[in-house]
This record gives structure tokens, C-alpha cells and sequence, in this order.
């Protein structure tokens, strides 16, 4: 059942900057969807609007039932967001900020509610220590903890782990997984393949204002599964020998490189196929080396194929 349903979403800044070119998105409830794109993709953008910080030119968002414009606060109230900046009152508390935050939202004081939060994002210990003093990991907990004060049944992420160290990620990740299983929905943004790796159900990359994909994340690590080996030649090539017609490969240029694609999760790669092929070609490399496709890569190829398409 979708929890979040996006429709005909536009946005265009007064400086006519397009950030964001007619994007369409359910979500279902209880998933964890994360919304991958480079540096000003318009992943805060379509955030911002969802939770009423940002008004879209065009389109619609529903909520929960609840339509972001004309039934703002309700939808709201459904909504937790942990914004990429910290934007809370360094003079306070940890358990007065939390609690604070919560009653924000019209929600009556239940301190054992708070307490396990803090608990959960290991801030308990912390619960009297003035913000400004705690680490930059800690106050990213501390905006965790205000997002979840008041019970949201969606939780935006905005690039949760940039910046943090591996620890606080992990339990991150982990509190990620406790709330999916109450039934939250998550979505998070982040410029990491890993992270959508460990976490998501579903991924939607973004680029340039345009939602161009949307996939299960199995279907769409394999396509991340491809590497690509280069090997460096003694002699350059001015053309591919047709011994060499049963693997994908790409002659650079100059021919002084040979590249091949394979599958890095099939059971037979190619590789030690094609290097014996090569040396009863008598082909010689100096030297070789192996990379997975970056999600950078998966943005080249998928722009591409729009090009072509267009
Ligand atoms: N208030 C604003 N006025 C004008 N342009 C803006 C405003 N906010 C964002 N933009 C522009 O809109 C585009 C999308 O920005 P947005 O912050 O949504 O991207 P992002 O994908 O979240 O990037 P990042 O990963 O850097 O946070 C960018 O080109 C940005 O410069």
C-alpha cells in the first residue's frame, strides 16, 4: 500500500534554476527507499517539498492519506526528518530538545517514549550534556532523536552517514531495521552505493532534476556487478583479433589498452579464459588491473542511454 504518492512533482527556484523536472514516486508503506544522485541532483529538493519546507511550482505529494498542501499539518505530523544540517538549539539539553521537539508536533509528554529513544541512539548517558558540547556524531544522534520524538510513521534520512565515522553508521543502519520492522517507512538520500547496498528495498536514482530510475536493489546491484579489467599491451593493437569474439571487449584508441566487461557475480568471470587466450595469441600485457563499476558508471551509462533514446 503506498504510503507516500508523488505526482507530477516540480520545482523551479525564483533564481530559474529547474531543480526538479516532473517526478513521479510511490512508496510503499514499511519499505526503505533510498534516493541515490550526485551533488545537486534535487535530492533535498523533492525532500524539502515532501515536508513543507519547500513549495513545489507544480504537482502533487500525498501523505499518509493526507495531501502536503491542504492538509499540511497532518501530513506533517506523519513525517520525521533528519535534515542534512543540524539545525537545533546548542544551549539546550539533549532531553529538553527532544522533549521539546515532540510536544512541537502536539503530542502529549511521555517521558518513557523519550527515554527509550535515547536509549536506542545511545544519548541516554548524554541526556543532560548541553548540545553544544557533545560531538559532531552525537548531535547527529541528538537530530535522529528529534525526528523520532513524536512517533512518525515516515522517516526521511537526508544523507544520514556523510561524514560520520563507522561506528555511528552502523548503529544507524541498525536503528534503520528496528523501525522498518515497526513498520516505518524509510527514505534516505545518499551519494553511497554502499549504502543503498546495505539498506534499501528499492533505489531511485536521480540526476539533474529527473527521477531516471527506479529499481528493486537486486535488480539493481547486479547491475553495479560488472567489472571491468584493463590490461596495459606490450605491442598496441590496431584491431581485435576474432579469437578474441567470445568476450565483451573495447580497444582503446591509441590501442594500447584492452578493456573487458564481465559479471563479477557469475560463476565463471571470463577472465582466466581470455588471459590464456592471450597468451596463445602471444598478446603480452604489462600489467592489469580490476574495478567495479562505480555508481558514478551507472549514471554515464544511464544518461547515455537517454541521449540515445532522445
Ligand atoms: N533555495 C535555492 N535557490 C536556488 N537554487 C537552489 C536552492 N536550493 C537548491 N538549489 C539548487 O537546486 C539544485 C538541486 O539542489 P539539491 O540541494 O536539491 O540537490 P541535492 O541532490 O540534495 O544535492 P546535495 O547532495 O549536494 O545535497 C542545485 O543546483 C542547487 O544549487
Amino acid at each position: 500500500m503506498p504510503v507516500i504518492e508523488i505526482q507530477g512533482l516540480t520545482k523551479t527556484y525564483p533564481s530559474g534554476l529547474q531543480a526538479l523536472k516532473r517526478v513521479d514516486l510511490t512508496i510503499d508503506r514499511g519499505e526503505i527507499f533510498a534516493l541515490l544522485g550526485p551533488n545537486g541532483a534535487g535530492k533535498t529538493t523533492l525532500i524539502s517539498i515532501i515536508c513543507g519546507i519547500v513549495n513545489a511550482s507544480t504537482g502533487t505529494v500525498v501523505a499518509d492519506g493526507h495531501d502536503i498542501r491542504k492538509d499540511f499539518r497532518a501530513a506533517r505530523m506523519k513525517i520525521g526528518l533528519v535534515p542534512q544540517e543540524l539545525t537545533t538549539d546548542a544551549f539546550e539539553t539533549v532531553l529538553a530538545t527532544v522533549t521539546f521537539s515532540r510536544g512541537l508536533f502536539g503530542r502529549p509528554g511521555n517521558p518513557a517514549l523519550v527515554e527509550q529513544i535515547l536509549k536506542d541512539l545511545s544519548l541516554w548517558d548524554k541526556r543532560d550534556a548541553k548540545i553544544m558540547t557533545l560531538s559532531g556524531g552525537m548531535k547527529r544522534r541528538v537530530m535522529i532523536a528529534k525526528a523520532l520524538s513524536h512517533e512518525p510513521d515516515i522517516l526521511f534520512l537526508d544523507e544520514p552517514t556523510a561524514g560520520v565515522d563507522v561506528e555511528l553508521r552502523r548503529d544507524m543502519w541498525a536503528m534503520v531495521r528496528k523501525l522498518r520492522e515497526r513498520g516505518v517507512t524509510i527514505i534516505l538520500t545518499t551519494h553511497y552505493i554502499e549504502e543503498a547496498e546495505e539498506m534499501a528495498d528499492r533505489v531511485g536514482v536521480i540526476l539533474k532534476g529527473e527521477l531516471i530510475l527506479v529499481e528493486e536493489k537486486t535488480a539493481l546491484m547486479k547491475k553495479l556487478g560488472k567489472k571491468t579489467l584493463t590490461l596495459n599491451l606490450v605491442e598496441p593493437l590496431t584491431t581485435l583479433p576474432a579469437d578474441l569474439a567470445d568476450w565483451d571487449l573495447r580497444l582503446s584508441p591509441d590501442g594500447g589498452e584492452l578493456e573487458y566487461s564481465f559479471d563479477a557475480n557469475a560463476e565463471d568471470t571470463g577472465v582466466p579464459a581470455l588471459i590464456r587466450r592471450l597468451d596463445r595469441l602471444e598478446i603480452g600485457f604489462k600489467d592489469l588491473n580490476t574495478r567495479q563499476s562505480s555508481l558514478e558508471d551507472i549514471f554515464v551509462s544511464l544518461v547515455h542511454r537517454d541521449g540515445e533514446a532522445a
